[in-house]
């Protein structure tokens, strides 16, 4: 039996739409894999009355095909599904590391990634690698259709859950299908400032690059209280905050000595509307290890 923790991850950081992702050192899935005839699928934990066990409907499922790898999986769940943190991403990704070991594949960390993508287009509809990157890569990922690229980065975060499910196939819904000249070259500026600010591990920068005004402000409009959050974030020293991934979570960079402050601050905030929440004091982290 193999054993892998894949962390939840937080996909496109604003700027970088369906590209950027980063691994929070916290909240994560615990999976099991052992070899066997047919494959069978446990899920235990956060929300796992809402997962599927049945491995077409899966997101591990598509990862046993894939690899060509039946077996039994136990899925212990630490990342709330429909959360905008990663949660089928995170099953996938530890399924992935898992059964290319169980199995002696011989796939690299990189190469394992468009393998778990797979999973995603079961979920959402498209096989975005955005979540799964991060989530076996580690630290700060950029990823395209045709790889994807890694630094290890030291940014703390804030990942703020409210007590409601958005899902990625419907927040994709909501995704502008142009953007103007104006609109690109905005994002362009802002990707290559947080892309930097990650290089260099500086919170400033990072929070600085993680604006959006084309896909993030249809999302905020999805989950309630996202301005008051946003405001009261700010006001308790984040650097930057927005959507995480698909939502509902809001993702905050901040220096150390303010996390505290900005996690309280987030979680008034939805009180404030109404909304119970939890908040994640993390940081961006290692990507997918066997235990
Ligand atoms: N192993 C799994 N873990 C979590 N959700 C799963 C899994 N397999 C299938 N699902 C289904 O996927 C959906 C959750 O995925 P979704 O992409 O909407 O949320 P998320 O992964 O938390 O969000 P995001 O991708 O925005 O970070 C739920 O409908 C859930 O039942
Ligand atoms: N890039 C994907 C990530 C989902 O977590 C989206 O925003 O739809």
């Amino acid at each position: 039996m193999i054993t892998v923790r894949a962390p939840a991850t937080s996909a496109n950081l604003g700027s970088g739409f369906d590209t950027f992702g980063a691994a929070l050192a916290r909240p994560a899935d615990v999976v099991a894999v052992s070899k066997a005839e047919t494959t069978s699928i446990e899920v235990t934990g956060v929300g796992a009355q809402y997962i599927p066990e049945d491995p077409e409907k899966n997101t591990v499922g598509a990862v046993v095909e894939a690899l060509d790898a039946p077996a039994h999986i136990h899925i212990d769940k630490g990342v709330r599904p429909a959360s905008g943190l990663g949660s089928s991403a995170a099953s996938a990704a530890a399924a992935a590391v898992g059964l290319n070991e169980l199995y002696d594949r011989g796939y690299t960390r990189e190469e394992l990634v468009p393998i778990a993508a797979e999973g995603e287009a079961v979920v959402s509809g498209v096989a975005h690698a955005d979540n799964v990157a991060p989530a076996i890569v580690g630290g700060f990922t950029v990823t395209t259709p045709t790889a994807t690229h890694g630094v290890e980065t030291d940014i703390p975060v804030v990942a703020c859950l409210p007590d409601v499910a958005v899902s990625t196939r419907d927040a994709r819904r909501v995704v502008p299908e142009t953007a103007s000249m104006d609109q690109v070259v905005e994002t362009v500026g802002n990707a290559a400032t947080l892309t930097i600010g990650m290089c260099r591990s500086d919170p400033d920068l990072v929070g600085s690059g993680m604006c959006d005004s084309v896909v993030t402000p249809e999302r905020a409009r999805l989950i309630t209280g996202y301005e008051d959050v946003r405001e009261a974030a700010f006001a308790a020293g984040a650097t930057g905050v927005t959507v995480s991934g698909a939502g509902p979570a809001i993702l905050a960079a901040c220096e150390m000595d303010d996390r505290r402050h900005v996690a309280a601050a987030m979680v008034d905030a939805f009180a404030g509307a109404g909304v119970e929440s939890r908040a994640y004091q993390t940081r961006i982290g290692p990507g997918a290890t066997i235990v």
